[in-house]
């Protein structure tokens, strides 16, 4: 399989998702924020009533044999909804929009990776011997099922799920033709680190990559620093990572993603020769904002879409208040400040004022857009519906392709900022009955923003941008 992705926007061929499993179903209130949610939720709504048109819709663009023409009988409730479920006949199986139980079952298969996945987990989730013994007798499905929800058919609870699962961005991000494997923050997520760590390097899919993987290793002294050492700890997750051109990265330093391992991955990608210009961008650790992909996404070559509070108009020193803009430089984590590294003048980085400066310069320098470059703010840029909505993911979409964006249908005031850009919006609702009935094709939509419902999904804090890793896109 070829794996190749250089632009945010080109058009979305494979992407590698995960549905919510039944361990999304188990999170109990007292562990739901230790376990990155904002609530529980309700499983047959997150899955049945918002993500399955998410998989619906990705179908229709990346694998239309597998859907165009089975609308009624996949979404028939005699059959089960098994169309959805992996590991169930009736899955769909496709080998574009491609889901991670799949993989991790299939090199469950093979008895060396069995072993070696079951006490590397029971390792992290410090199992008893007993049950590793249990989880070695299951089948390799089984086993799979059990290392995400955390429990299998007739067993008890045996660890934690992993309801982050579904936010596969943030595991792992196809740089060019590399793969750059994550180094969670969050204890909740080392499970997942773990699972895709082995399919990246096993599974038959990536065999042609294991040599452009790229690692994270923690500094020599790492275990002498103290626990709260945030800024020196090697951590990195791929929401904090954007591919916005063949020649450039840029990466968050964020509550997630460190300084030090900012710094690794940007010195690797210059030897490696994976790409030439390398952007860090540094925002304040909030919960709120905790990859760079909260705040801002590509819309089209020419059009973002971001928070107000990040862009050249409102920032402090614009405001004019330079003291605020002083005192919270002193203070780690709480400024933004944007450097940009080029491989061939490295000693002589440039710095941008805004994020918005960084992003009207990419698509002019990178993307070579000659006219105006548009931002689109979140919220309409009006307070409080910009802060609202950034909180539901208004500013982390999924372009299908170059125009063609996907998110929740809840963020009323950023919608009604793309229809002033000239954007229809069309719920999935309306649009898969049109895809179907062929009155609408992937190929003739443009400028389109098209809604999911949301009310559940919005609770585990993350967009569709989190929830697509993609694996292959055309370039810009
Ligand atoms: N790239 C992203 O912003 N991912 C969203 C991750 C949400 C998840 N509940 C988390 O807190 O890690």
């Amino acid at each position: 399989m070829k794996i190749k992705v250089s632009s945010e926007i080109g058009l979305l061929k494979k992407v590698l998702v995960h549905s919510p499993d039944s361990g999304i179903g188990k999170v109990i209130p007292s562990k739901a924020q230790d376990w990155l949610f904002e609530d529980i939720v309700h499983l047959d709504t997150i899955r049945r009533k918002e993500y399955d048109y998410y998989t619906k819709l990705l179908l229709y663009f990346l694998d239309p044999l597998l859907i165009k023409g089975k609308l009624k009988t996949v979404d028939a409730p005699k059959n089960n909804y098994d169309f959805f479920k992996p590991g169930k006949k009736g899955f769909h199986n496709s080998q574009n929009v491609i889901e991670i139980q799949v993989l991790l079952s299939d090199i469950l298969k093979d008895s060396a990776i069995k072993q070696k996945l079951v006490a590397s987990v029971c390792a992290i989730e410090n199992c008893s011997y007993k049950t590793q013994e249990v989880l070695l007798k299951q089948d390799a499905e089984e086993l799979a099922k059990i290392f995400i929800s955390g429990t299998g058919n007739n067993l008890d609870m045996l660890f934690p799920p992993v309801p982050n699962f579904i936010f596969t961005r943030d595991i792992g991000i196809v740089i060019n033709d590399h793969i750059l494997l994550n180094k969670p923050a969050k204890k909740a997520r080392l499970r997942e680190a773990l699972l895709m760590k082995y399919i990246f390097f096993t599974h038959p899919l990536f065999k042609g990559y294991k040599d452009k993987i790229i690692e994270l290793a923690d500094s020599p002294y790492h275990f002498l620093l103290p626990v709260d050492a945030d800024e020196y700890n090697v951590t990195l997750e791929g929401g904090d990572v954007m591919v916005v051109s063949s020649n450039h990265v840029i990466i968050g330093i964020s509550e997630r993603t460190s300084m030090a391992a900012a710094h690794q991955v940007a010195t690797q990608l210059f030897k490696k020769n994976i790409v030439t210009k390398v952007s860090l961008v540094q925002i304040p650790r909030k919960r709120e904002y905790m990859h760079i992909d909260t705040i801002f996404t590509q819309i089209k070559k020419d059009i973002w879409v971001m928070l107000g509070s990040f862009s050249k108009k409102r920032t402090k020193a614009a405001l004019g208040d330079a003291i605020l803009k002083a005192i919270e430089e002193q203070q780690p984590g709480t400024a933004t400040s944007i450097i940009q590294f080029r491989k061939n003048d490295i000693t002589k980085p440039v710095y941008f004022d805004s994020l918005e400066d960084l992003l009207v310069d990419i698509s002019k320098k990178d993307l070579k857009v000659k006219g105006k470059v548009k931002i689109i703010h979140s919220g309409n840029d009006e307070f409080p519906f910009d802060l609202r909505e950034q909180w539901t993911d208004s500013c982390n979409l999924l372009a299908l392709k170059d125009g063609v964006v996907v998110g929740y249908d809840r963020n009323d005031k950023t919608l009604e900022a793309f229809r002033k850009e000239g954007f229809s919006i069309i719920d999935v609702k309306e649009l898969l009955p049109q895809l179907e009935n062929g009155t609408q094709t992937t190929n003739t939509l443009k400028n389109v923003f098209i809604t999911i419902p949301s009310a559940e999904l919005s609770r585990a804090r993350g967009g569709f941008h989190c929830m697509s890793m993609p694996l292959l896109r055309d370039d810009n």
